[in-house]
């Protein structure tokens, strides 16, 4: 059996059209949709992603900009900036690009960001209320997923998903946003034992582990979904996800690639959240 590959890229730019309908709407009544993405420091795959946040958001019509400060930029400054952000009438969505160099404390900054504008989905008023199966900002690499699965018609209801991986911004929030879909959930670890064991038995496989080629087709029972969460640059310098894409694909039923599966989803509902934002801002 060869997979289905879904295809991330043209989900992605499906929404964003719908998203720059709302946004000419939103603007027509008075309200610019203005997401601010401030960056400290000089990590090259961080300004990579900002660089197409900042192209993405212009080309459906969200007033964006991009704060650049220097990687020795003092933490007092940035929550500062931080601050004057959140009392900016423009801005409807912040977001501070992770990791931040050491000196600078994140949970910090992440909490020193207005919950109703934190379009990343980090601050743990968001977290919180996902957790307890409220709306909020949800985190946009998960919530990208659940988009993406919907719009291909897999529905997560009863199905076993297994997350590999439990980080704040991708494994957590994948396997709370699954439950809230009615899934049955397990989360792995690198403390899980018999991973391999565990992951044969999920409908639907979500891996954010951060190691190239990490699921095989051994991990995987036939026929079963895997999303591919992972950015990484095998031996050659070539972006590749957390799935062996060439043995995983003979045996799933569908699979996510890398690039054009989760990372373009996790970008668009960035957007999707800033929209979502202004929209309560302009209802106010
Ligand atoms: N496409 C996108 O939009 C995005 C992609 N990413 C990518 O996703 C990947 C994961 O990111 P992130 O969650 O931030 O990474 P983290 O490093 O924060 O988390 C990795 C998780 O994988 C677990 N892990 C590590 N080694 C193993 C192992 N051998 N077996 C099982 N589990 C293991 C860790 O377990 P433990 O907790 O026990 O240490 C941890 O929970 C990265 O490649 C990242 O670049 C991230 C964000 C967005
Ligand atoms: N505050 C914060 N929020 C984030 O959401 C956040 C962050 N910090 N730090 C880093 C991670 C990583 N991340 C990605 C976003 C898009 C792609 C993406 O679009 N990837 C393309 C390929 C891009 C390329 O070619 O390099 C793809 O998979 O097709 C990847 C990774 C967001 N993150």
């Amino acid at each position: 059996m060869t997979a289905a590959i879904i295809d991330g890229k043209a989900i992605a730019k499906d929404i964003r059209a719908e998203l720059k309908e709302e946004i000419e709407a939103l603007k027509a009544a008075g309200t610019t949709p203005g997401l601010a993405v401030v960056i400290v420091g000089d990590d090259q795959a961080s300004h990579t992603y900002v660089n197409s946040k900042e192209k993405s958001s212009k080309e459906i019509g969200i007033h964006s900009e991009v704060h650049r400060y220097p990687a020795d930029f003092s933490e007092e400054a940035l929550l500062q900036k931080v601050d004057e952000l959140n009392n900016d009438d423009r801005i409807h969505g912040i977001l501070v690009q992770l990791p931040l160099p050491k000196h600078i404390s994140e949970d910090k900054v992440i909490d020193a960001i207005a919950p109703e504008k934190d379009v990343d989905g980090f601050h743990p008023v968001n977290v919180g209320k996902m957790a307890i199966g409220k709306d909020s900002f949800y985190s946009c690499t998960p919530y990208g997923i659940i988009k993406m699965l919907e719009k291909e018609n897999i529905s997560l209801e009863g199905k076993h998903v297994v997350v590999i991986g439990r980080s704040n911004i991708v494994g957590k929030p994948a396997a709370l946003l699954s439950l809230m879909n009615n899934a049955t959930v397990t989360i792995t670890h690198s403390q899980t034992k018999d991973l391999p064991s565990i992951t044969r038995q999920a409908d639907v496989i979500i891996a954010a582990v951060g190691i190239a080629n990490y699921v095989t087709a051994d991990h995987i029972k036939p026929g079963a979904v895997v999303i591919d969460v992972g950015i990484n640059r095998n031996e050659d310098g070539k972006l590749c996800g957390d799935v062996d894409f060439e043995s995983a694909k003979e045996k799933a039923g569908a699979i996510t690639p890398v690039p054009g599966g989760v990372g373009p989803m996790t970008i668009t509902m960035l957007l999707y959240n800033t929209v979502k934002s202004a929209k309560a801002f302009a209802a106010k």
